[in-house]
Formats: C-alpha cells, sequence, structure tokens
C-alpha cells in the first residue's frame, strides 16, 4: 500500500458542506472533505451512494445546489466545465469518452489546445520563432505520455478498433495530456480483466509517484482501492460515513454495515484486499 502523506500539506482540493439534489432526490447531503497535494484519495461507496455526483460536482459538470468547492485555494464552486481544464483538474469517464473514429495520437493532441498559447493569428508573427518550439515541446510531451502508458505499438491506431482495456488507457493519456494538478479517474478498472487492472493500478501509481499527480478515484474494486489509495472516503446515501486510512475504513463498523446490504463478494473483498 501507498505511504501516508501526512497532514501538514495544504489541501489541494475541499469539498464544503456540499449538497446536491435532483427534484426530491438527494444525491449528496452536507459532504465534505479534503484531498491532500499529492495523494491518491479514493470514494467507495454502494451503488447510488453518489460518488459520480460528488465527482461530477468537482469536474464542474454538476453545480452543487449548497456548498462549496475549492481548488488550490480558489473557490471553483462557479466555474464552468470548460474551464476547470485550465485551471488544473483532469478527469475520465465512467463510460469512455473517445473519439473512436480518430486515431489514438490525434485523441491525446485533443486534450492538449488549452495549452497552446499561440493559435493560428496570434501565432502568426512567431511563427518561425516561439510557436515553432512550443509545437515541438508540445510533441515531446506527447510522445513522453504515449511512452508512459505503453502505448507506442496503437498511436496510429484508429481508437474505436482496439479492445477495451487499451482505450481506458488511451482515456487516460489524454486526461494526463492537460497536465492535471488532480485527476479524477471514475471508475478506472471497470470492465478490466485481471491484468489490465494491474496494469492500469500501476501507471495510476507511476502518474502520483513519478509524475507528481494528486489522484481521485472513485473504484468498486476494493482490493485496487485498498492497495494503492493513501486516503478513502465513504458515502452511503449521499452522506459522509466514514474517511481515513484504507486500514481504518476497513475497521470502521458503519462501513461494514453499509456493505452487508451488498453482495457477499463485496464484503469478503473488504477481509481480503488484492495486491494490485
Ligand atoms: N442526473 C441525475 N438526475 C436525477 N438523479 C440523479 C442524477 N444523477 C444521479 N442521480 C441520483 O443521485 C443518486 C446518486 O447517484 P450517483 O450516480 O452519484 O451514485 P454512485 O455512487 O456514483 O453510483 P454507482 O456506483 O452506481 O455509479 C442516485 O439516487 C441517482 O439516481
Amino acid at each position: 500500500m501507498a505511504a501516508d502523506t501526512g497532514t501538514a500539506v495544504a489541501p489541494i482540493l475541499a469539498a464544503e458542506h456540499v449538497s446536491l439534489r435532483f427534484g426530491g432526490v438527494r444525491a449528496l447531503t452536507e459532504v465534505s472533505f479534503e484531498v491532500r497535494r499529492g495523494e491518491v484519495f479514493s470514494i467507495i461507496g454502494p451503488n447510488g451512494a453518489g460518488k459520480t455526483s460528488m465527482v461530477n460536482c468537482i469536474s464542474g459538470r454538476y453545480r452543487p445546489t449548497e456548498g462549496r468547492i475549492r481548488f488550490d485555494g480558489a473557490d471553483i464552486t462557479r466555474v464552468p466545465t470548460r474551464k476547470r481544464a485550465a485551471v488544473g483538474i483532469g478527469r475520465t469517464f465512467q463510460n469512455l469518452a473517445l473519439f473512436g473514429h480518430m486515431t489514438v495520437l490525434d485523441n491525446i493532441m485533443v486534450g492538449r489546445h488549452h495549452l497552446l498559447k499561440h493559435g493560428f493569428w496570434t501565432g502568426m508573427p512567431y511563427w518561425l520563432g516561439g510557436a515553432q518550439q512550443e509545437e515541438i515541446r508540445h510533441r515531446r510531451e506527447v510522445e513522453e505520455i504515449i511512452d508512459f502508458l505503453e502505448i507506442q505499438h496503437v498511436r496510429k491506431a484508429t481508437a474505436g478498433t482496439l479492445s477495451y482495456g487499451l482505450r481506458k488507457r488511451v482515456e487516460l493519456a489524454r486526461a494526463v495530456a492537460l497536465k492535471p494538478k488532480l485527476i479524477l479517474l471514475d471508475e478506472p478498472m471497470a470492465g478490466m480483466n485481471l491484468e489490465e487492472k494491474e496494469d492500469m493500478a500501476r501507471f495510476i501509481l507511476d502518474l502520483n509517484e513519478e509524475w507528481g499527480m494528486t489522484v481521485l478515484m472513485i473504484e468498486h474494486d476494493m482490493g485496487v482501492v485498498m492497495d494503492i489509495s493513501h486516503r478513502v472516503m465513504v458515502l452511503d446515501f449521499g452522506r459522509k460515513i466514514a474517511e481515513g486510512t484504507p486500514e481504518a475504513v476497513l475497521a470502521d463498523p458503519h462501513v461494514r454495515r453499509a456493505y452487508l446490504g451488498e453482495a457477499d463478494e463485496v464484503v469478503h473483498d473488504l477481509d481480503e484486499p488484492v495486491t494490485a
């Protein structure tokens, strides 16, 4: 398991009393938590607990009915989704969101647009200078991401033709290409076989440890969550019922009760974390 990142580091993200309602449905009720800079933080909970709703509030897809979201010291509650990449938040989706007809390379390049300072018109006077340098740096960084995620062999392939595990990796590459300070991963292991899960867990850890990215992850695979998270928050019926190290959360009676309503294998998983 990953080491504890300690308490002295300022949080990169803070949710303060966040509530979200859809008509009569309370998806989130007064949820507060902090993600520390440099940690892998996971949100777990039974189906319908509010995990995706929370991530959507952070990514800007949903606006909390009440409460605030702070990122890197600034209140971003009302910052629109399209501007959250520029402040440093990247994400992947529960269901794949790639351009199936485009190549892997083009899918990754799409993620980079907001990082380019020189557009067509503003860049013209600099074309032989700054913009060209920028383009070279831009391509070099994309190649680094491709190497890192071990997708060199499919860089020219059409994304839609790849296996599910590879497509998930390309989607991660596109999110990483935004150079986010915080990356939101919504069920990165969903639908993967054991080998693909092990690879994905390794990439997430490397992103965190070598590339210095803070990771906020929703994941149902309890073994992976317990193995790679520094801290875990548990939601149940839209409320936070526990938060702490994986060991503390596993031992929490409220958490065990919340999962007792779930399938037997989940309770079994809680007792026996799997090594990723
Ligand atoms: N767009 C929406 N409109 C209406 N209700 C919604 C919407 N999105 C989520 N909900 C409701 O909010 C509650 C929390 O859903 P959410 O998808 O956040 O849970 P979850 O923990 O991510 O679940 P799962 O593990 O199944 O993905 C559920 O009752 C859900 O039906």
